[in-house]
């Protein structure tokens, strides 16, 4: 199994990361990782921060020569926030001595960690939990997940996706995207999906709603309001029986969803078309079983999202996360200074309007990884080759 953990705060140095149990001889490079790091700051609507960082992960162990060793992969992200914002963050954030006379943050902000955190661990002051329930934290999360993507794609294992809505601008039906998609996952699956979204400013495959989600960010930040989304992320070449149906943890659709909802903001996932399957009849919803050209089992449709029984069918997964708007708002919203106790408006310094391209790379990553995990558990191995044996002998098995 692949574990990771990240630490830092988001305004404090850098963020770390270390990658455990990662097979040994899959290729791996830092530009593989610094694309996705890219491709999560793409997305019209983000906020000042933006401008400033520039990730590029360094690269301490676990990997020679381009290729993973088996042993732990640990890397560094610096926070350019850190040295380039004025706000005195290495005096704010300093690990050593003592406060001083660095102000306390008083005014928690509904939506966010701050008074639930500061709660939960007697803090008087909500720095602390700005810093970590930060989403800084997922540009760590997309360099770990990277790692599990690249043992994917050995196998011909494709992660990507697309975002479907911003606020109220979006599809009502997947019908209105399903040709367009399913042409790209023709032409070059998963990858193909996310090369043509990433051409968008806001990661959507249709220009003129790209235009029109442009535009209603636009009238979110003329509001002083932010927006929330849902986004779409697809898995292509997955074979058949990763995850199972003997116990409540090992259902892949247990797992999928929660590594959408393990993300900052995300608080809804479905499997498929999960949500409007429960209003249609069992003969609109259950993909019927065929046979292909090939004579293999196929499904004519996939509602299901490629997993049936919490084991996947064959088909490609589909799983769809929903983003809640930005909590910190330019336009104040009721709030309790915690010293004072006083009512108070929010103050605003700097925030994205909306997140939710930015959001969906990174379920890319979280989704990459629990494939992969699904992936190692069914045909686990060492290194690349001994998966790859593993693999071949299952792949002959289920074309016989
Ligand atoms: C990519 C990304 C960027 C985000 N940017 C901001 C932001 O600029 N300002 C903000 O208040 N929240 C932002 N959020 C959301 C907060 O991190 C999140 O709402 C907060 O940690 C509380 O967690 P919860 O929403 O899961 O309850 C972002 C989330 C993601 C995934
Ligand atoms: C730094 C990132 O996102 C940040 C996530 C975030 C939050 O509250 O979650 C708040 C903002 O940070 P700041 O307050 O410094 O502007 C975002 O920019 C990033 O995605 O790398």
């Amino acid at each position: 199994m692949i574990r990771y953990l990240t630490a830092g705060e988001s305004h404090g140095e850098a963020l770390i990361g270390v990658v455990e149990g990662m097979p040994a001889k899959v290729p791996l490079t830092a530009e593989d990782i610094n694309e996705h790091l890219a491709r999560r700051w793409l997305g019209y609507g983000r906020g000042g921060r933006s401008k400033i960082e520039n990730d590029k992960v360094h690269i301490y162990s676990g990997i020679r020569f381009s290729e993973t060793l088996g042993s732990p992969i640990s890397f560094r992200i610096d926070n350019g926030a850190y040295k380039k914002d004025r706000a005195g963050w290495p005096e704010k954030m300093a690990v050593d001595g003592d406060r001083g006379d660095v102000e306390r943050v008083t005014m928690p902000r509904p939506g966010h960690a701050d008074l639930a955190g500061m709660q939960k661990y007697e803090f008087d002051d909500i720095r602390p939990v700005i810093d970590r329930s930060s989403a800084r934290e997922t540009a760590m999360r997309v360099a770990c997940c990277s790692v599990a993507r690249q043992l994917l794609n050995a196998f011909g294992i494709h992660v990507g996706s697309h975002v479907t809505r911003i606020g109220e601008v979006g599809y009502d039906h997947p019908e209105e995207y399903l040709e367009r998609r399913e042409r790209l996952m023709k032409e070059g699956g998963a990858q193909a999906v996310y090369r043509a979204a990433d051409e968008s400013e806001t990661r959507m495959l249709d220009p003129e709603m790209t235009e029109r989600s442009i535009e209603h960010i636009e009238e979110a930040k003329a509001a002083k309001d932010s927006l929330g989304g849902a986004y779409e992320v697809i898995v292509t070449g997955v074979p058949v029986g990763l995850g199972s149906y003997v116990h409540w943890d090992r259902r892949l659709d247990g797992q999928l969803v929660q590594a959408i909802c393990s993300i900052q903001a995300q608080k809804a996932a479905e499997v498929g078309d999960g949500f409007r399957n429960a209003a249609r009849p069992g003969s609109k919803v259950h993909d019927p079983i065929v046979l292909d050209d090939d004579d293999d089992f196929a499904r004519r449709t996939n509602h299901a999202g490629g997993i049936e029984g919490g084991t996947t069918n064959g088909m490609p997964v589909i799983v769809r996360g929903y983003m809640k708007p930005i909590p910190t708002l330019i336009k104040p919203l009721d709030s309790v200074d915690t010293a004072t106790r006083e009512p108070k408006p929010t103050r605003y310094e700097r925030s994205d309007i909306t997140s939710v391209p930015a959001a969906s790379t990174v379920a890319e990553a979280t989704v990459a990884y629990t494939i992969a995990n699904a992936l190692l558990e069914k045909f686990g191995g060492d290194s690349l080759p001994e998966i790859r044996r593993h693999i071949e002998t299952h792949r002959a098995k289920t074309t016989d």
